[in-house]
């Protein structure tokens, strides 16, 4: 099939280059040339693993390409796909105004029929409003369809190529056969096609994206309780999650979610149930919760040292929201370095993959390491706040002679704490006993 897929953000360029590689003619469009230009010369302008391969295949097989031109994209496609930001507005609310702008200019473009395909999240209701607008500048028939997407970033193409489910919201039998077909190797592995109406589809992703951070949220309170009860949360995880009905996933106590979708999905929900009149109690308990536990690393180190930041040099491993991914939007790190300098504290970063992304955001307001070993220098303590699989097995006599002071403020809970215990270190995770 022919599809334009327009948007080459994380969610644009995984969808593009993952429809092409089950044969699909694809074509990408973004508004930023240098992107747009850095594409077409074979280079990926985001890190995740296994992109690259199906990226390089599919260009060089003439089947994926890119360009700034709409009105070329879209010219012989049968399916557009929209993959464009919906960033919180100002009151917290989805800014739909890529989404409505984009189907402006598509509509004023278009000369025969076109699925136009919703991929990014968005408030329900919004499928109408895309339909209207189409209405409002073309009499040529389109069908609007919302396809939530649902990969994680880290393991996108897996979650693109094998899907637990897709969604189709759509009432209109044309673009269901349409939609199933470019679907249907995907869906190969008996997981389902779940075929909705546009509304119901549109509030399944925040549903879903709202749930998730509801139950890591719940571990976190869990985690937090621990503590003062003297309980073990990894006990608890392991004792509650072997329940199918809870499930062992997205049970890990941490830091707080980031990243660019949870926090904002969560907050775009709450106010869209605003909107409608409905007080949606949980989701306001969640984002209150999340607040707090993104600097709790913090707290507990204004603990340890009695409130006296100042002058103390702090190493910090990890600053992407998670691991696999150079993205450090809303990353809870962040949250904990400005904590720091306002403390009068120093901190030395070190991130496989986003301390690129971290440069261009703080500049020296913080020094980086170029390894892992090298951020310990001299640090009175070590923080870790990304599970990098680097990080989960260090060289601890290395680490000690380098190190100030044997002190780790661990925010994912790396590390056993019997072995801790048997090296000697003073060791402060989440929802553990502390070891000292
Ligand atoms: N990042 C993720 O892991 C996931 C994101 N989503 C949703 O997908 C949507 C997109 O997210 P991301 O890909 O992360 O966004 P992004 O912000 O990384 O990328 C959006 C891209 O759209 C481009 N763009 C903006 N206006 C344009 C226009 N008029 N024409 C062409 N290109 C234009 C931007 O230059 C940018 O490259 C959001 O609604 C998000 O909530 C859904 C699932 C996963
Ligand atoms: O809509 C989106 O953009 C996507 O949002 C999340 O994907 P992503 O943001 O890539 O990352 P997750 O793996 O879900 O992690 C989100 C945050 O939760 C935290 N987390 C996750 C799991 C856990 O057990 N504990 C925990 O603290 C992570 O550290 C991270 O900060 C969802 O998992 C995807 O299904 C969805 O498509």
């Amino acid at each position: 099939m022919k599809i334009a897929v327009i948007g080459t953000g994380y969610v644009g360029l995984v969808t593009g280059t993952c429809l092409a590689e089950t044969g699909n003619n694809v074509i990408c469009v973004d508004i930023i040339e240098e992107k747009v230009n850095k594409m077409k010369a074979g280079q990926l302008p985001i890190y995740e693993p296994g992109l690259d391969v199906l990226f390089h295949r599919n260009i060089a097989q003439n089947r994926l390409s890119f360009t700034t031109n709409l009105a070329d994209a879209i010219k012989d496609a049968e399916i557009i796909f929209m993959a464009l930001p919906t960033p919180p507005g100002g009151d917290g609310a989805a800014d739909l105004s890529y989404i409505l702008g984009a189907a402006k200019d598509i509509s004023k473009l278009i000369t025969d029929y076109k699925v136009i395909v919703n991929k990014s999240t968005v408030p329900v209701g919004t499928a109408d409003k895309v339909a209207a607008v189409f209405a409002e500048n073309t009499s040529v028939e389109v069908d609007v369809v919302s396809n939530p997407e649902f990969l994680r970033e880290g393991v996108a193409v897996d979650d693109f190529m094998k899907p637990d489910r897709v969604v189709i919201g759509t009432r209109s039998e044309r673009a269901r056969k349409l939609m199933g077909e470019l679907y249907a190797p995907y869906v190969r592995q008996g997981n389902p096609i779940y075929y909705m109406d546009e509304r119901s589809s549109e509030l399944t992703k925040y549903a879903a994206n709202s749930f998730l951070a509801t139950k890591i949220t719940f571990m976190n309170e869990i985690a937090n309780l621990c503590e003062i009860v003297g309980a073990d949360v990894d006990a608890v995880r392991k004792g509650i999650g072997s329940d199918d009905r809870i499930g062992k996933r997205f049970l890990f106590p941490g830091i707080g979610y980031g990243g660019s979708c949870f926090p904002k999905d969560v907050q775009a929900l709450e106010k869209a149930a605003v909107e409608h009149n409905y007080d949606f109690k949980i989701l306001k308990a969640v984002m209150d919760v999340n607040e707090k536990q993104k600097t709790i690393l913090f707290d507990k180190l204004q603990a340890y040292y009695k409130g006296d930041l100042k002058g103390k040099k702090f190493a910090l491993w990890g600053l992407a929201f998670k691991p696999e991914t150079d993205d450090i939007r809303e990353a809870p790190a962040l949250y904990i370095i400005n904590e720091l300098l306002n403390a009068g504290a120093e901190v030395v970063a070190f991130d496989p993959e986003a301390m690129g992304n971290v440069k261009v955001l703080l500049g020296d307001k913080i020094k980086y390491a170029s390894t892992q070993y090298e951020a310990l220098e001299g640090a009175d303590a070590l923080l870790i706040a990304t599970e990098w699989s680097l990080f989960r097995n260090p060289d601890f006599e290395k680490m000690e002679s380098i190190l100030k002071n044997k002190v780790i403020f661990d925010g994912r809970n790396l590390f056993d704490l019997q072995k801790m215990i048997d090296l000697g270190y003073y060791y402060n995770s989440i929802g553990r006993k502390i070891i000292s």
